[in-house]
C-alpha cells in the first residue's frame, strides 16, 4: 500500500494530485478492494476492472455538482473508496454496513439508487433533462457495462437521449462479461468499427474505442467527452477481475463475485465449499426432465452461474439460452417457444421477474401458454439487500388467472413440482429460496405427480391453532410446534389456485397464522384472508411474513429472526393470536 489512499477524503483529492501519483492511487484501490472482498465477499470482478475509470471519472468531472450514475453498481467499490466511505469499507455488505450497491441516501456521490442493470442511461437523461429544465448546472454520466447495453430499458433511453440533443455522456465500460460471458450479437459489435458506426447511428458522438486502464487515455477521451455540446459516448475497454490473477484467470466469471477467500503465498484458498442450493437441486431435476423429453428447453435471463445451469449448457447447448440482462425478453421468447409447442422454463430470480409483470400476463397467462418460471431467490437474500429481496412474487403473481404457483419444502419436492408443472397445459411457477437445501424430515412426504393442492405436515388431534405455510418455512413451522402438541401445520403448497377445502378445515379450530417469506400484503396470508371472507368463516387469523417496508441489506438468518419468520417467532404469534392478540 502506497498511502496515496489513505490521503484521499473526497473527490477533490483525487483532483488535486499530482498525475504521477495516480497509478499508485489506482494499486492501493485493488489492493483494498481485493482484501475486502476477501474478508466479506462482493462482487470483486467488476469493481477491479473499473478503477482506472473510477479515478479517471473522478479526475475530470466534479461530483456531486456533476452527477455519476452507475449502472447496478457492483463495479463502484472504488467510487465508495474514493467518496468518503473507506473507514466504513469492513461492513460492507452487512447490516447496518455500507450499502452493496449505490444508494444517494449513503452519499450525496451516489446520483443514482440501483442495483437491477440498464437503469443509467433512462434516469441518467432524466436528471439531465430535469436540471436543463430547473436551471441547474451540472454534466451528467451514465457508466455502462456491455452487460447492462443488453437489456432493452438501456436501448430505450439511448433512443431518447440520441433524438433529445442534450450532452449526456455515457461511458461504455466494455469487458466482454455480464456475470458469464456477455451473449448475442453486441459483443462482437462492440468489437468491430460497427460499434462507432451503431452509437453514431443512435445520435451520439463516438470517443473510442479506448484502453480503459491507461489513465492518461481515459481522461483525455472524457475530457474530449465533456466537452461535447450533444450525447455522446466513451467506448473503454477493460478486463474483468484486473490485477487479481485467480479472477482474471476465471474464465466463467472474472471472479464477479467472490469471497470470502484468503490469498496465500500466491494461492487463493476459498472458505469451505457450500453445501447443495435450492438452485442447483432444481438444475438437477431440470436436467432429467431435459433428458427425458426433447421438448424441454431452459431460458434466462443472463444468471446462468446463479440459476446453477452452466453444466446443463455444457450438457444441452443448443436448448438452454441466455438471452443476456433481458428479462421481458426472457419471458417472451418463452411464451413464443412454448406457442411453437415446446416446453420452456424460465429460471429468473424473483426481484429481476419485476421487470417482466407485463410479459408474464399479456404474453403467457393472457393466451394460457405452457411455460414454467423457476423463480429462484425467493425471499430475503441477504447481502444483496432491498433491490434483491424476493418479496414481491407471490402477491404480484397469484392474481393470475390459470397460473398455478408452487413452492417446495424441501429439494425433493421439486421433482413432482417440475413434473406437474410440465404436464399441466397452463403457466405454473415453482418459487424457491437462495440457499441450501434443508433435510428431509420424517413428517414430510413429497408426493409424486401430478401434485395437488396442500398437504399437512402436522395434523394435531384436538388442535387449538394451524401455521399455513409456504416453501420452507413449513420446516420452521415443524420446529415451532414440537412443544405444542395442539398445533397443526398446513403446507399449503401451491399459493394459488388454493386448496380451499384444506384452508376452511385449517380455519375450523379457531387460530390460524399464516407464515410466508414473501411481502404480506398482497401474499398467501392476504389469499386466506380472502377465502374466508368470501366463505363467511372467521378464524382469527395472523400473518407473518415480509413486512410493508423495504428490507436492506444483512444475514438473511438474523432478518428471519427479526421478522418473527423463526421457531420463537411463530410460536410467540401463534400464543398471541390464541390468547386473542390482533392481527
Ligand atoms: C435487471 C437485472 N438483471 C440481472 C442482474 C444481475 N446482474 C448484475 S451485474 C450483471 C452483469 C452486468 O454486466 P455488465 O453491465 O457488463 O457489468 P460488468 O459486471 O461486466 O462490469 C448481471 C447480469 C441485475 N442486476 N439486474
Ligand atoms: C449484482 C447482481 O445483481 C448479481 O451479481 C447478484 O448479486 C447475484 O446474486 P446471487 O449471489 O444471489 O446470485
Ligand atoms: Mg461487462
Amino acid at each position: 500500500m502506497s498511502g496515496v489512499l489513505a490521503r484521499i477524503a473526497s473527490p477533490s483529492d483525487v483532483r488535486a494530485l499530482p498525475e504521477a501519483e495516480l497509478p499508485a492511487l489506482c494499486a492501493d484501490l485493488r489492493e483494498d478492494i481485493i482484501s475486502l472482498c476477501g474478508r466479506v465477499g462482493g462482487h470483486l470482478g467488476a469493481s477491479l476492472g473499473a478503477v482506472e475509470l473510477i479515478v479517471a471519472l473522478h479526475r475530470v468531472f466534479h461530483s456531486p455538482t456533476d452527477a455519476l450514475l452507475f449502472d447496478v453498481g457492483h463495479q463502484a467499490y472504488a467510487h465508495k473508496l474514493l467518496t468518503g466511505r473507506r473507514e466504513r469499507m469492513h461492513t460492507l455488505r452487512q447490516a447496518g454496513g455500507v450499502a452493496p450497491f449505490l444508494d444517494p441516501r449513503e452519499s450525496p456521490h451516489d446520483a443514482l439508487l440501483a442495483g437491477h442493470a440498464s437503469t443509467a442511461v433512462s434516469a441518467a437523461l432524466g436528471v439531465l433533462e430535469g436540471r436543463r429544465m430547473l436551471g441547474r448546472r451540472g454534466h451528467v454520466v451514465a457508466v455502462l457495462g456491455d452487460g447492462g447495453l443488453t437489456g432493452g430499458l438501456t436501448f430505450e433511453g439511448l433512443n431518447n437521449a440520441g433524438g433529445s440533443h442534450l450532452p449526456l455522456v455515457v461511458v461504455l465500460n466494455d469487458n466482454q462479461m455480464s456475470i458469464s460471458a456477455n451473449v448475442g450479437a453486441i459483443p462482437a459489435l462492440l468489437r468491430t468499427r460497427g460499434a462507432r458506426a451503431f452509437f453514431e447511428g443512435l445520435g451520439f458522438t463516438y470517443v473510442g474505442p479506448v484502453d480503459g486502464h491507461d489513465l492518461s487515455a481515459l481522461v483525455h477521451a472524457l475530457r474530449e467527452a465533456k466537452a461535447s455540446s450533444r450525447p455522446v459516448v466513451v467506448h473503454a475497454l477493460t478486463l474483468k477481475g484486473k490485477g487479481f490473477p485467480p479472477a482474471e484467470a476465471d474464465a466463467q466469471t472474472r471472479g464477479h463475485a467472490m469471497g470470502p477467500y484468503e490469498w496465500r503465498d500466491g494461492k487463493l484458498v476459498r472458505s469451505r465449499k457450500g453445501q447443495r442450493t435450492f438452485s442447483e437441486a432444481f438444475a438437477a431435476v431440470l436436467e432429467d426432465a431435459m433428458a427425458r423429453d426433447s421438448r424441454v428447453v431452459a431460458v434466462t435471463p443472463a444468471m446462468l452461474e446463479g440459476s446453477a445451469l452452466n453444466e446443463l449448457k455444457a450438457r444441452f447447448p443448443d436448448r438452454v439460452h441466455d438471452v443476456g440482462i433481458a428479462e421481458q425478453h426472457a419471458v417472451t421468447f418463452s411464451a413464443g417457444l412454448a406457442a411453437a409447442g415446446a416446453r420452456p422454463v424460465c429460471a429468473i430470480y424473483s426481484t429481476f421477474l419485476q421487470r417482466a409483470y407485463d410479459q408474464v400476463i399479456h404474453d403467457v397467462c393472457l393466451p394460457g401458454l405452457p411455460v414454467v418460471f423457476a423463480v429462484d431467490r425467493a425471499g430475503l437474500v441477504g447481502a444483496d439487500g432491498a433491490t434483491h429481496q424476493g418479496a414481491y412474487d407471490v402477491a404480484s403473481l397469484r392474481p393470475m388467472p390459470n397460473l398455478h404457483l408452487w413452492s417446495p419444502v424441501v429439494g425433493e419436492d421439486l421433482e413432482p413440482m417440475l413434473a406437474t408443472a410440465l404436464a399441466s397445459p397452463q403457466p405454473s411457477v415453482i418459487r424457491f429460496p437462495r440457499g441450501t437445501l434443508p433435510p428431509l424430515p420424517p413428517e414430510l412426504h413429497p408426493g409424486e405427480a401430478p401434485l395437488m393442492g396442500a398437504r399437512w405436515l402436522r395434523r394435531a388431534e384436538r388442535p387449538r391453532l394451524t401455521l399455513v405455510t409456504l416453501g420452507p418455512v413449513g420446516l420452521v413451522a415443524l420446529e415451532a410446534v414440537r412443544s405444542e402438541p395442539d398445533w397443526s401445520v398446513l403446507d399449503a403448497r401451491c399459493a394459488s389456485p388454493l386448496d380451499e377445502a384444506a384452508l376452511l378445515e385449517a380455519s375450523a379450530c379457531g387460530c390460524v397464522v399464516v407464515v410466508e417469506e414473501g411481502t404480506t400484503r398482497g401474499g398467501l396470508g392476504s389469499a386466506v384472508l380472502e377465502l374466508y371472507a368470501a366463505r363467511g368463516v372467521t378464524p382469527r387469523v395472523r400473518l407473518v411474513g415480509m413486512p410493508d417496508a423495504f428490507v436492506p441489506h444483512g444475514d438473511a438468518r438474523v432478518q428471519r429472526a427479526e421478522l418473527g419468520l423463526d421457531a420463537a417467532g411463530l410460536l410467540k404469534a401463534g400464543r398471541e393470536l390464541l390468547k386473542g392478540g390482533a392481527r
